[in-house]
């Protein structure tokens, strides 16, 4: 069986992966669930709804949500926005480039990050912006004056990225109407979680007032170079990975890429399906759940070379500053925390720190 290096907080870490051919996922590892009642305040409806979240996040950890509410004319106007970002000559994507960032910001250039240690550089581009409470549907002018410092130490929004792409009519625009669709969802979503885990519906409110709310453009462009060659390893459009926060949102077009490992270690492919998002888990929700929910590692081969690919992951996790233990609710006399408490930004930055120590480790080899 092969094997592949993950990277992980900690360090890289190796996992064997069955050699099978991908193939498509069957729909109860990968359910589709219908989240319209999270707009109505019916708690018989929520706990129902929240048993079929609680039974897709153990198991593989990923599953397609329908009926969301965030808007077609929305995802179509930051498919568009990305589509012309992305379509620029590089002298103008340039000007958003994330080294003058200070928290990953802006534009990644393809071919220079690497998501897993054993695959190839990822194929792909990016746009990165972050959380701004300015932009925060749930937040007054007199909020946004009066963050507190522990607060406003740790956001990580950048204006750079609206100065730089302020030249693409309505790019801006199109980028905060989706994220702050996003963002609501996920406030949402989030509260149907803490039913799953015999937790009051507003347990998690608190922790989600400036929350972990990362949205990112993704680009795999055409490669004529390969055409009729499939990814794999060697040429990697996302190389293959596990998400860090809580919760992920994904947007995919419908060209199709989205590999997932199954709990029996086999690649499944997770086709797009028409006004879904995909949503999985992420590494610290999974550890304050003391592993009883999945963070699934996946990755993205574009299942044709000679188109274009467009994706828009939304990153969710709970305030940066709050430091969190494991979830009462998942530990028993027999079942102690396995984890010590951490924030959610602390334990993002011990994985951003890795991957800057494994890139210059390799650079220097
Ligand atoms: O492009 C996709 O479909 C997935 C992207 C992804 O997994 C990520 O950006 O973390
Ligand atoms: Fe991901």
């Amino acid at each position: 069986m092969p094997i592949i290096t993950l990277r992980s907080s900690y360090g890289p870490v190796e996992k064997y992966v069955s050699d099978k051919e991908p193939r498509e996922c069957a729909l109860e590892e990968v359910p589709i669930i219908d989240v319209g009642c999270l707009r109505t305040a019916d708690m018989a409806e929520l706990r129902a709804l929240a048993d079929k979240i609680k039974a897709a996040a153990t198991q593989t950890g990923f599953f397609y949500i329908v009926n969301h509410g965030v808007s077609r004319e929305s995802t179509e106007r930051i498919a568009d926005a990305a589509k012309r970002f992305f379509k620029q000559p590089v002298e103008l994507k340039e000007k958003a480039n994330r080294r003058q960032s200070r928290y990953f910001n802006g534009w990644q250039p393809p071919l220079v990050q690497r998501a897993c240690v054993s695959e190839s550089l990822d194929h792909k581009e990016g746009f990165s912006f972050r959380y701004d409470p300015q932009f925060d549907p749930a937040k007054t002018d007199k909020d946004v004056q009066d963050i507190p410092d522990e607060i406003s130490r740790e956001i990580r929004g950048e204006q750079f990225v609206w100065d730089s792409t302020a030249h693409i009519a309505g790019f801006k625009d199109a980028c905060i109407g989706y994220w702050q669709q996003c963002l609501e969802l996920s406030r949402r979503l989030i509260q149907v979680f803490a039913l799953t885990l015999d937790l009051p519906l507003t347990y998690f409110d608190k922790l989600v007032t400036y929350p972990g709310a990362d949205c990112v453009l993704n680009y795999y462009p055409a490669q004529p170079a390969h055409a009729g060659q499939p990814y794999n390893a060697r040429n990697a459009g996302l190389g293959a990975h596990t998400d860090l926060q809580c919760l992920t949102l994904l947007w995919q077009d419908a060209t199709g890429g989205l590999q997932v490992l199954n709990k029996d270690n086999e690649w499944v492919i997770v086709p797009p399906l028409k006004d879904s998002l995909v949503v999985n888990i992420g590494d610290y929700l999974m550890r304050l759940t003391n592993d009883r929910f999945k963070s699934t590692v996946h990755r993205v081969y574009p299942v044709d070379t000679s188109c274009d690919r467009y994706s828009v992951p939304f990153f969710f996790g709970f305030n940066f500053n709050e430091t969190c233990a494991v979830l009462p609710s998942c530990t028993s006399a027999t079942e102690p925390a396995k984890y010590a408490p951490i924030s959610c930004g602390e334990w993002c930055q011990l994985r951003f720190k890795q991957e800057s120590f494994d890139d210059a480790v390799e650079n220097a080899a």
